[in-house]
């Protein structure tokens, strides 16, 4: 069984209030919530602010995924928004260790995403200290993006690595993520499954998310 993360980028910004409570009732374990900052990635989408509403009326944990550079800024400001996951990208982070470090003295669980260029194997000497690795199956700074192939292999090695090494961090898997892949992500190692247009585009976001769950 899958843990479900619907991201709130592909929600109805003018109704947010409305669609975090439809993302309470349902069986997602997780909110994603994508930020961008124009710099990292080409596009910016909302910052703490907005963050902080959605904690609000959340019930569900945060799952905040930074699209920015120099996250070590923002980290606090994040904690302070309600975030119970924060994930920083590798590649906007030139003191990687210092940066987990951070994260974990606040109190929230430390993740680090990967783009779809650079290899797992950039991780290994920080693994332990993780609790989720986020692999992007699409370049990130945009939803609706078509899944990149060549996941299933990242995720599949960075799962024997896992298991070497004997560690517990999640694997969660971002980017045009729906019904046709969900099964063979989590097949391959991936445990949580990050879904924005394929659920809030779909009639009914409520059966989408528990038919995602049963894989
Ligand atoms: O981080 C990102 C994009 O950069 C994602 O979280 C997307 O928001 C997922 O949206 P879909 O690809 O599922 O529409
Ligand atoms: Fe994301």
């Amino acid at each position: 069984m899958a843990l479900i993360a619907p991201s709130i980028l592909a929600a109805d910004f003018a109704n947010l209030q409305r669609d975090v409570e439809m993302l309470n009732t349902s069986e997602a374990d997780y909110i994603h919530v994508d930020i961008m900052d124009g710099m990292f990635v080409p596009n910016i989408s909302f910052g703490f602010p907005v963050c902080e509403a959605i904690n609000r009326y959340a019930t569900k944990p945060l799952d905040v995924h930074l699209m920015i550079e120099q996250p070590d800024r923002y980290l606090e400001n994040f904690k302070k928004a309600g975030a119970s996951i924060i994930t920083v990208h590798y590649e906007a982070c030139p003191h990687l260790h210092r940066t987990v470090q951070l994260i974990r003295e606040l109190g929230v669980l430390p993740s680090v995403a990967l783009n779809p260029h650079t290899p797992v194997e950039m991780l290994s000497e920080i693994l332990p200290d993780l609790s989720q690795v986020l692999i992007m199956s699409v370049n990130p700074g945009f939803g609706g993006q078509k899944f990149i192939e060549n996941t299933y292999r990242k995720i599949y090695k960075l799962n024997c690595i896992r298991e070497e090494l004997g560690l517990d961090f999640k694997i969660e898997v971002d980017g045009g993520v729906n019904n046709d892949n969900a099964r063979f992500l989590v097949e391959n190692g991936a445990d949580v499954l990050v879904a924005g247009s394929f659920v809030f585009n779909s009639t009914n976001p409520l059966e989408t998310i528990a038919e995602l769950r049963k894989n």
